[in-house]
């Protein structure tokens, strides 16, 4: 079995080669174990602070790092009024998370891959020296290379990107044992919910639910509203030149700068009012592919990066000659088998350590859909920004590594992240997976072997309140190009392709590509109000343009339309909207995009914010009423807890005042007792207070501004839903 030659062992509190029970032929080639261990200190040098997961050196007033985004441990409140930090004690000067680096790759229509010098052209664009920076190119990449040059080279434009904000919890066992079905009484619940157990066999009349779908109130995930979703296009080629720079069509706009900032709104309105406008709709004519966010997902090692590369380069999306060129630089370091992971795992600390730590994203077509991929990391130190890509998603690939040993320990309950990442994407409100039994090669394209995975894995992802008929199963391998966009050739697959297809499945085609086609279109939100959580902040300091990148949750925007920017609370213009290294006009609820805005200050716009509809503003509250599930933890959580609350992009520290009530996990019901404590995989309803405001909104309006976790000591104690807003700040 392939394993990675430089995995730096001793630097994680992984486990995950700890786990005696199966055979794993540790390849260890002068790594691993002769290494010396790295020294797992926080701070080494005066002013700069060591990295324990990447080893960078970061700046010492930086409370995550530059560049894996991991939080310093302990974490460090900074201190407010430092010439660094913006109004908002936010640094507007630091690293970027891999998901900015892709928007804004795209930005540059370019994945930059060294130190790179601009000048900007006539037309406001930006050209590399000596060469054509702007060329059309690949639609995935990395950044922060660039970022670094550029930052040093003061004489030339250089783009700050304030820190990745979204380094949240993982929910760890929460959601499968608290999510664990068990009977429920309100039948309105469970109309249409007529599915087999995949445990029994047997059909049974309705489908239990899981406490977190009770929590969410939910009778079960919305499977997509077809007749919208399928007339939601792809905007991404609006513009039909397709390939114009960010800036090309910004010359038609006369725009009076000044008069656009107003005055701080930030009172929300109820959205009941609201009243879309036609361009707002996706219209059919437009022709458009659906855009579909996809997480790839799973245990460390499963071959995530290989497949999601191998996709890329099968559809066109990297060139052959990029491609050599992974394989040479591959081969150089003594990772030729990495060479496909290379094309998204571009950074010099994932290529040497040969493992995913931020979230890359590329983008290709299917035959129906725009996928904006979401390759995640796997090991279990970077889940944070694997819940980054998680919580854009729409659906999501798990990949499983097949082979025996791998399979079992991703399944592991404390240390396992097929289980993790199963539990966390679910939790997110992704219903529709496919698991990509991966690296079937290992295991001679054994039938017996995928059958074995899929019945242990199927039971658990029931569990974690997965429809069967909404879960895929395909099996593949990335390195030998086996399902993946064509018909394996491998006659050991190719031979029973019926029977490796269940009665159950929905994909009833023949690779991945088609599995990836049979996914429902996702419901979107495009009646509603504006709302897109910023993900990213992209800062030119020289142009003064700032760019918000995020994925638009709920309605529509524009060019030349104003969005009220929260929690700053001050109106900007949009000035060129950019997705996919294509300049586009309109995006709509679904669509992952980078929004630059004009008649705003750069530092009025931070990750964690929101961009809105200037009638409706969402809450910026600091009291909360939240109703949250616990996971299989042994830290309980005690009024008067301290605790990391994340919504969204949003961090913030707060503080349990209350616990109301549990909620009874059979009937999801209140009860009356108010304890003290909540242990693990109870459910409550609790009151929270933050040290500082933060965008959200209740769950029942808007569920991607209302899903929270709340963290303490590095883990994941919680996860639930926002279920009243207490106080809101104006
Ligand atoms: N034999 C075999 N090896 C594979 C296959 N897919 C990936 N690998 C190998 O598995 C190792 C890990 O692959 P990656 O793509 O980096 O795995 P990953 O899941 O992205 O890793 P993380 O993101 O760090 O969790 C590499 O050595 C790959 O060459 C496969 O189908 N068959």
């Amino acid at each position: 079995m392939p394993r990675k030659v430089n995995y730096e062992v001793d630097d994680y509190d992984d486990g995950y080669y700890d786990y005696e029970d199966y055979d794993y032929q540790y390849d260890v080639e002068g790594h691993g174990q002769n290494e010396t261990p790295k020294k797992n200190q926080d701070t080494i040098k005066t002013g700069l602070w060591h990295c324990p997961i990447c080893t960078f050196d970061n700046d010492d007033d930086l409370a995550a790092c530059d560049i894996c985004g991991v939080l310093r441990n302990p974490l460090i409140k900074r201190s407010k009024n430092t010439d660094k930090e913006t109004v908002d004690g936010i640094r507007n000067d630091s690293g970027a998370s891999i998901m900015a680096k892709s928007l804004f790759a795209s930005m540059l229509h370019r994945a930059p891959k060294k130190a790179v010098v601009c000048r900007q052209r006539s037309d406001g664009s930006l050209l590399k020296e000596g060469s054509d920076f702007l060329m059309n190119g690949t639609s995935k990449g990395h950044f922060h290379d660039f970022y670094k040059a550029e930052s040093s080279t003061q004489n030339f434009y250089y783009f700050n990107i304030a820190p990745f904000k979204f380094d949240v919890p993982s929910p760890d066992d929460m959601v499968s044992n608290g999510l664990r079905s068990s009977k429920i009484t309100s039948k309105a619940n469970l109309k249409s919910l007529n599915v087999s157990s995949s445990v029994t066999g047997k059909n049974t009349s309705v489908r239990t639910l899981s406490s977190f779908e009770r929590m969410e109130g939910l009778p079960v995930p919305s499977t997509g509203n077809r007749d919208v979703a399928v007339r939601e296009k792809n905007f991404s080629s609006e513009n039909d030149g397709g390939t114009q720079g960010l800036t090309s069509n910004l010359k038609d706009m006369s725009l009076e700068v000044n008069s656009l900032s107003q005055e701080p709104t930030r009172k929300p309105v109820s959205s009941a009012k609201y009243k879309s406008e036609k361009w707002m709709l996706p219209d059919q004519k437009e022709g458009k592919m659906t855009q579909l966010s996809l997480a790839i997902v799973g245990h460390v090692d499963s071959g995530k990066s290989t497949l999601s590369g191998r996709l890329l380069h099968l559809l066109g999306r990297i060139s052959q000659k990029e491609m050599h060129k992974y394989e040479k630089e591959a081969k150089q370091q003594g990772k030729g088998s990495f060479a496909y992971a290379w094309a998204l795992d571009e950074s010099a600390e994932e290529r040497e350590r040969g493992i995913t730590m931020t979230v890359a994203v590329a983008y290709l077509d299917s035959k129906r859909y725009h996928v904006v991929l979401l390759d995640s990391p796997g090991h279990k130190d970077f889940v944070p920004n694997m819940i980054s890509g998680a919580t854009q998603a729409d659906a999501a690939i798990l990949v499983i590594d097949s082979s025996v040993g791998s399979f079992e320990a991703g399944l592991d309950k404390n240390k396992g992240q097929t289980r993790e990442h199963a539990q966390l994407i679910r939790s997110f409100g992704v219903d529709q997976i496919i698991v990509a039994v991966n690296k079937m090669d290992v295991v001679g394209y054994s039938k017996e072997r995928f059958d074995f995975i899929k019945q242990r894995l199927g039971a658990f992802l029931h569990s974690c309140g997965f429809k069967d008929s909404m879960v895929s199963w395909i099996p593949v391998s990335a390195m030998e190009n086996q399902n993946l966009v064509g018909a394996a050739s491998d006659v050991r697959l190719s031979s029973c392709r019926k029977a490796y297809i269940g009665s159950t499945d929905r994909y009833k085609g023949s690779h991945l590509l088609d599995a990836i086609d049979s996914i429902q279109p996702p419901s979107r939100d495009f009646s509603k109000p504006l709302r897109m959580p910023i993900c990213d902040v992209i800062k030119s300091q020289s142009s003064g343009q700032v760019s918000a990148c995020g994925k638009v949750e709920a309605g529509a925007l524009r060019t030349g339309f104003k969005v009220l920017v929260l929690p700053s609370g001050y109106v900007g213009t949009v000035r060129s909207l950019e997705h996919d290294s294509k300049a586009c006009n309109v995006a709509r609820a679904g669509d992952n995009v980078a929004v630059t805005l004009q008649g705003i200050d750069a530092t009025h716009v931070i990750p964690g914010g929101v961009l809105c509809h200037p009638d409706f503003p969402v809450a910026i509250a600091t009291n909360l009423e939240l109703k949250v599930l616990m996971l299989d933890v042994e830290t309980p959580i005690l009024i008067g807890s301290h605790l990391e609350f994340h919504v969204h992009h949003a961090k913030q520290a707060g503080r349990v005042v209350k616990i109301l009530s549990l909620i009874d996990s059979k009937t999801g019901k209140m009860t009356k007792k108010a304890p003290r404590c909540l242990m693990a995989k109870q459910s409550a309803v609790i009151r929270v207070v933050l040290d500082d405001a933060v965008c959200v909104e209740e769950f029942s309006s808007c569920k991607a501004l209302g899903r929270v976790s709340l963290r303490a000591s590095g883990r994941t104690l919680a996860v639930g839903i926002v279920d009243k807003i207490i106080n809101v700040q104006e």
